[in-house]
């Protein structure tokens, strides 16, 4: 297929060649139908990501009509219709033509909604009989059928759900089939509640049993970062301490908390964006290549990494709390919650001992973007004395308008020998046109079904995450760390900046990288 090909093809199987529930399914192809159970169907979640990408993996032919059926479940009281209309939108969001509503009203078609609570055995029996109807309606062998109990819920309610769902909804598994469990961040409050939380599932569920999500894993320039890394001669020298300087990685939004103040209250953004979805990523840049691209290979890599990870020093932290934060009634008059953090990760390992890896991420800044910046070393011996131009960096966008760039300092086009940045660009909207890029809830989703847990968080990476931030973490909880104010659609406190530069980012003046349009 060509490079610009379509980005996910039709596929009959949703099986992994990679992973199998640490059983040897090898001769137990997957026959049995497919349930897909969304608790907490009522909620934000649901609707605008988790229908949504089940829809559109419908749509490609990943689950088929004959084998799928959907269910939601939480306690508001409300029809199958009801529950139907209230995603609707969500599903045609963006697209119009009339194949599209076919396949919409076709997949709405597979959708059954029960009400019940999260810790009643009534509810759930309720739901299992549903469940093992549909199973019995596609002659699905007992002990083949697959189950997928998606929690697009808080938290505090997964161990009664989880402890349900073993108690009332296990199916037998002894021809292939299965049952799995995904459960959505926040993982816990700190390392103590998040090896509570771990246990408690861990008793009812084994490892390979339990999707813990992180939906940056999920993002195609994420995905890719593996293969950039390992499958080009390019980076293999240069990945090091030799040659890099500084890493960022940042995550910005151009809105604030907006709706979700009460949940974003109690955790801030340490915890909402930084502990999971940039760690995540600075696991990726910084491991060692893994034996193989198996997904125990690689969390073992990741794992490594973040145990590697030296205590946050205090001076190495900049907070910050939009103006206009506590405005919002869900919020506390006197919170101490950040929406912004600056916050430097130093690894204490071979490759990088002295490279600072700078995590960013704040809410209501003056853009929305993620990216990943690795910034080079000046040129030893400068005979252009092309200092002045900037660094060589090189960037990878992870959102929105996925590309990367490299920035580099080549001769100005004309008569005179003199030198300018520019940049050797891929825009993923430019070299790809008409692919269209998936969800990461999507891609993460199909995996949960195809039982590979490459792109999930193990037990073992969570506490060493937690390990890392739960110290400063407390020392903000506790009030000893304060949030310095900063006006929405700014670029956060100037004192973020001005750590970044004693990291030792030296920024490029009068370059700006502009995304190609087509
Ligand atoms: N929304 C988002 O953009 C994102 C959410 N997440 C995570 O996904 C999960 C779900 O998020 P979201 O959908 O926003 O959450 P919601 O607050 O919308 O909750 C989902 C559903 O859970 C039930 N519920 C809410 N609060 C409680 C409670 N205290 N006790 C019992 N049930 C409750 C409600 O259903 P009912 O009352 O009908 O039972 C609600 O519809 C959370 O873990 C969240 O952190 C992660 C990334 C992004
Ligand atoms: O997990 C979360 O992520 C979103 C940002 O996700 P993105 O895919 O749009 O980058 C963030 O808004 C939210 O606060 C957080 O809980």
């Amino acid at each position: 297929m060509e490079s610009g090909g379509s980005s996910i093809e039709r596929r009959n199987t949703l099986r992994s060649d990679s992973f199998s529930d640490g059983k040897d399914f090898d001769n137990l192809p997957e026959t049995g139908c497919l349930s897909i159970i969304v608790l907490g169907a009522s909620g934000d979640l649901a609707k605008k990501k988790t229908f949504p990408a089940l829809f559109n993996l419908y749509r490609q032919g990943f689950l088929q009509s004959n084998e799928v059926h959907i269910f939601g479940y939480a306690r508001t009281k409300i029809s199958t219709d009801e529950l139907r209309d209230r995603i609707h939108k969500y599903l045609v969001h963006g697209k119009s033509d009339s194949e599209h509503s076919e396949d919409v009203s076709k997949f709405l078609q597979l959708l059954k909604y029960v009400s019940g609570s999260y810790d009643s055995v009534d509810g759930f029996r309720l739901l299992d009989k549903e469940i093992s109807e549909h199973e019995i309606s596609k002659n699905s062998l007992e002990g083949s059928s697959r189950r997928l109990f998606y929690l697009a819920l808080p938290p505090s309610v997964y161990p009664p759900v989880c402890k349900m769902i073993k108690h009332c909804c296990m199916n037998k598994s002894d021809l292939g089939g299965w049952t799995r469990i995904v459960v959505e961040k926040p993982f816990g409050k700190d390392l103590e509640s998040a090896e509570n939380l771990s246990t408690q599932l861990g008793n009812l569920f084994d490892e390979p049993q339990l999707y813990r999500i992180d939906h940056y894993l999920g993002k195609e320039l994420v995905q890719n970062l593996l293969v950039l890394r390992f499958a080009n001669r390019f980076f293999l020298p240069l990945w090091n301490r030799d040659n890099i300087d500084n890493i960022q990685i940042v995550f910005r939004e151009d809105f604030g908390t907006e709706g979700r103040g009460g949940y974003f209250d109690e955790y801030g953004i340490i915890r909402d964006i930084i502990q999971n979805h940039l760690l995540q990523v600075l696991c990726l840049v910084a491991m060692e290549k893994p034996v193989s691209l198996k997904p125990e290979h690689i969390r073992d890599e990741k794992v490594k990494v973040l145990q590697s990870v030296l205590p946050i020093k205090p001076e190495e932290v900049v907070l910050g709390q939009y103006d206009s934060y506590r405005d919002d009634p869900t919020v506390a008059d006197d919170s101490n919650t950040p929406t912004f953090a600056t916050v430097v990760l130093r690894i204490h390992n071979e490759r990088w001992e002295g490279v600072p890896f700078i995590l960013k991420a704040g809410k209501a800044l003056n853009s929305r973007k993620a990216e990943i910046r690795v910034q080079f070393k000046d040129v030893p011996g400068d005979i252009f004395r092309s200092k002045k131009q900037g660094r060589n960096e090189f960037v990878i966008r992870l959102q929105p308008s996925e590309a990367m760039y490299m920035k580099l300092t080549v001769k100005q086009p004309g008569l005179e020998m003199s030198t300018i940045q520019s940049e050797l660009d891929l825009s993923y909207g430019q070299r790809y046109q008409g692919v269209t890029i998936p969800e990461a809830y999507e891609r993460l989703i199909l995996d949960t079904i195809r039982g590979d847990q490459q792109h999930f968080v193990r037990r073992d990476e969570l506490r060493a995450a937690w390990e890392i931030f739960t110290p400063l973490l407390h020392k903000i909880d506790d009030g000893e760390l304060k949030p310095l104010p900063y006006k929405p659609g700014s670029r956060g406190p100037v004192e973020a900046d001005e750590l970044l530069a004693k990291a030792g980012y030296v920024q490029t003046h009068g370059y700006i990288w502009i995304p190609p349009t087509l």
